[in-house]
């Protein structure tokens, strides 16, 4: 065992502690805690494995989160943290030295996710599955949840259901909730779909568990509605449990707000990685011509329903993977929102090739974005602005906002 001090926060959500073997990654202890553990070495990498906190921080949150919130610290404390991550990238992995504008804070720090995925614990109720080992840790209440979702939660907790997963998507403006089951028979959930309805859920759907991600298998609606509107700042757009939309609408609606004060017009914009599309929506009046690209046949029908409500004409959602961008030709502006993957190389040659005059890039993992920031600036971009935003309250995770011009 060791006793060791923690120095800062690192990607994934780890404490970095130093020790005569070289760093340690160590789960559960925050900045400036004492901890004990056991060092492991995996794949190359130390761990401290059955960490005890010998002295916490005097800021630690003192009521209970779920397993999932990895940042349990006064909110005011969390921000520095989650500027220190990205800023760190951006010098270590691109080599920038620019300072970055200050942390935009979420809206709402608790109560604010309204999307959200448990297991059903075989003893009942539902539970979060640790995604280390799989086991299952049920939960009484999550407090990151919206208020239709807190809702859903303590009505799905007692409501026998034989499926493996419950999948939640609800709406601030509507002030309702979707449910995905996944799992189970759905011929046999038809009848329980129908009684959730009437106690008060928007629509239900069936999936099949797919080991390529939730809602990539079979589906089948079950009863009742298969979209909600939202509002994201300055646009309402569909929101659905089987697709894409961001968890904090009230953190979105503010980055949408400050992402259309960042880029000028011009003749014709591309966002990649669209989902529904919302910043190609916003931007239409200012360009002649928008194209969204997007993988996911749910989202971009979404965002075709969204297109036709807004009455907007000038913007074509294209089916398809962002690295055939190339086919599509060159654009003054590509707007960018990438998985935690960041770009494919395919995408980073096709913008050095095309050169759009800007690219808004939003991000979601500050490591691969400052690789792609990194490489773009090396192709003759100027990194001209980045501010990282509160989406996810209590955990690691921290979105980015930033905009590079032709230098
Ligand atoms: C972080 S989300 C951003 C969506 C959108 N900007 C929003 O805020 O709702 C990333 C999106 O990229 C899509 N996606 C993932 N890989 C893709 C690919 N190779 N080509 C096109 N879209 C992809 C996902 O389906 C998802 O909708």
């Amino acid at each position: 065992m060791k006793v060791l001090t923690v120095e800062k926060l690192v990607p994934g959500g780890y404490g970095l502690a130093r020790t005569e073997e070289g760093a340690v990654l160590i789960k559960g202890a925050l900045p400036g805690e004492v901890v004990r553990g056991k060092p492991v070495r995996r794949k190359g990498t130390l761990f401290l494995e059955e960490v005890e906190v010998l002295t916490p921080r005097p800021d630690r949150y003192p009521h209970p989160l779920p397993p999932s919130a990895d940042l349990p610290l006064a909110y005011e404390s969390q921000l520095p943290l989650k500027e220190g991550l990205v800023q760190d990238a951006l010098m270590r992995i691109a080599r920038l030295s620019l300072s970055l504008a200050p942390i935009h804070p979420s809206p709402r720090p608790l109560g604010y996710r309204t999307a959200a995925q448990y297991a059903r614990h075989p003893l009942g109720g539902l539970a979060y599955r640790l995604p280390e080992t799989q086991e299952l840790f049920r939960l009484e209440e999550d407090p990151l949840l919206a208020e239709p979702l807190a809702w859903a939660f303590s009505l799905l907790k007692t409501w026998p259901l034989p499926v493996e997963e419950v999948a939640l998507r609800g709406s601030l403006l509507e002030g309702r909730v979707l449910l995905g089951l996944i799992g189970g028979n759905p011929e046999s959930l038809k009848r329980p779909a129908r009684a959730l309805v009437r106690e008060g859920f928007a629509g239900v759907v069936w999936a099949e568990p797919s080991p390529k991600g939730r809602f990539r298998g079979r589906v089948q609606p079950l009863y009742g509605e298969r979209t909600l509107l939202e509002r994201f700042g300055p646009l309402t757009a569909t929101v659905s449990v089987e697709s894409f939309s961001q968890v904090n609408p009230l953190a979105m609606g503010e980055l949408l707000e400050e992402a259309l004060n960042l880029v000028s017009g011009g003749k014709r914009a591309l966002e990649l990685y669209a989902g529904s599309g919302l910043f190609s929506l916003l931007l239409a009046p200012r360009f002649q011509e928008v194209v969204a690209v997007e993988i996911s046949k749910e989202a971009v029908r979404r965002g075709e329903a969204d297109r036709r409500r807004l009455g907007i004409e000038n913007v074509r959602f294209h089916r398809g993977d962002a690295k055939e961008a190339r086919n599509l030709g060159s654009f003054d502006l590509v707007v960018l929102d990438p998985p935690r993957t960041g770009l494919s190389p395919e995408v980073r040659a096709y913008l050095l090739e095309s050169r759009p005059r800007e690219v808004l890039y939003v991000a979601c993992d500050p490591a691969t974005w400052a690789r792609d920031v990194g490489e773009l600036v090396g192709g003759g971009y100027q990194l001209a602005f980045a501010r990282p935003y509160d989406f996810f309250p209590f955990t690691h995770h921290v979105e980015v906002l930033s905009l590079l011009r032709l230098g």
